[in-house]
């Protein structure tokens, strides 16, 4: 379970979050979603602690934040940001194994080189495995950062838009993956979509947020409604059901 108690975050004097408390269930495919500026990756980042905590608590399992050691936090948790810079002369399958490094601390073993190999067939990347990150389409290249997180094989990933550029055979497929790691593999993944149709389609649970607070969390089909659409991100539209799971119109 990810618990956060009491959560507030100030960049200058600005308050970007506001005493967020929430506790989500292991195992599962979490969409966290909320308009542009509500402050989802800023909650990331004071998460994975890219960002000192300033105020509440938050833990991963018996794990909290501020007492875990780097190596034990990078072997618990595994971030995708938003704005990776990851170029370069180096080849997917390096990248691949950086996502190893908490665990081989720069001297790879036949498991990191497994594991990299199970990844590469898992996310369909044989193709690129030899090809420069410099060389690669941003789609791909996005593709190849998700599987790094997904090689640290943490118990939580916390990925902040990871559709970003992927087509609609990758998105779907990898919203796939993800659920079959968290369900077979126990991890739990956080998921920043702006896709709402995606977070209804796949996520378990809905966290949605806005100006720096949460508003709601729930299944899909109690927390995607006209309602809260409209409270979200001020649009209009009409809420369908596919096998029990909403899909949202945009009603012109
Ligand atoms: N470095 C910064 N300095 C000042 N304000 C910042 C900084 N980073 C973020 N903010 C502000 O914090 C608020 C939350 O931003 P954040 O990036 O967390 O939102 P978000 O929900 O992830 O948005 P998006 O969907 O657009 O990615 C915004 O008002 C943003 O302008």
């Amino acid at each position: 379970m990810i618990k956060i108690t009491g959560v507030s975050h100030h960049i200058g004097k600005q308050k970007i979050l506001h005493d967020i408390s929430l506790s989500l269930p292991s195992s599962q495919v979490i969409a966290l979603i909320g308009p542009n500026g509500a402050g989802k990756s800023t909650l990331f980042s004071v998460m994975a602690r890219l960002q000192p905590l300033q105020s509440g608590q938050v833990s991963f399992s018996e794990h909290d934040i501020v007492q875990c050691d780097a190596r034990t936090l990078a072997t618990t948790v595994a971030m995708l940001s938003q704005d990776n810079q990851v170029q370069g002369r180096l080849r997917v399958h390096e990248l691949l194994m950086f996502g190893r490094y908490p665990y081989h601390q720069g001297r790879p073993t036949a498991k990191d080189q497994q594991k990299v190999d199970e990844i590469i067939e898992r996310f369909e990347l044989e193709p690129l495995a030899d090809r420069f990150l410099s060389a690669l389409s941003g789609g791909q290249r996005q593709r190849v950062l998700i599987a790094m997180i997904v090689c640290q094989d943490t118990p939580y990933l916390l990925l902040d838009e990871p559709l970003n550029n992927l087509d609609m055979y990758h998105s779907g497929r990898l919203m796939r993956e993800l659920r079959e790691l968290s369900h077979t593999q126990q991890k739990t993944v956080v998921i920043v979509l702006h896709d709402i149709n995606q977070a209804a389609q796949f996520a378990d649970t809905v966290v949605t947020m806005k100006d720096g607070q949460v508003m709601a969390i729930g299944r899909p089909v109690d927390v995607i409604t006209k309602e809260t659409m409209k409270d979200l991100y001020n649009v209009d539209v009409t809420v369908l059901n596919h096998q029990g799971r909403p899909v949202i119109v945009d009603t012109v």
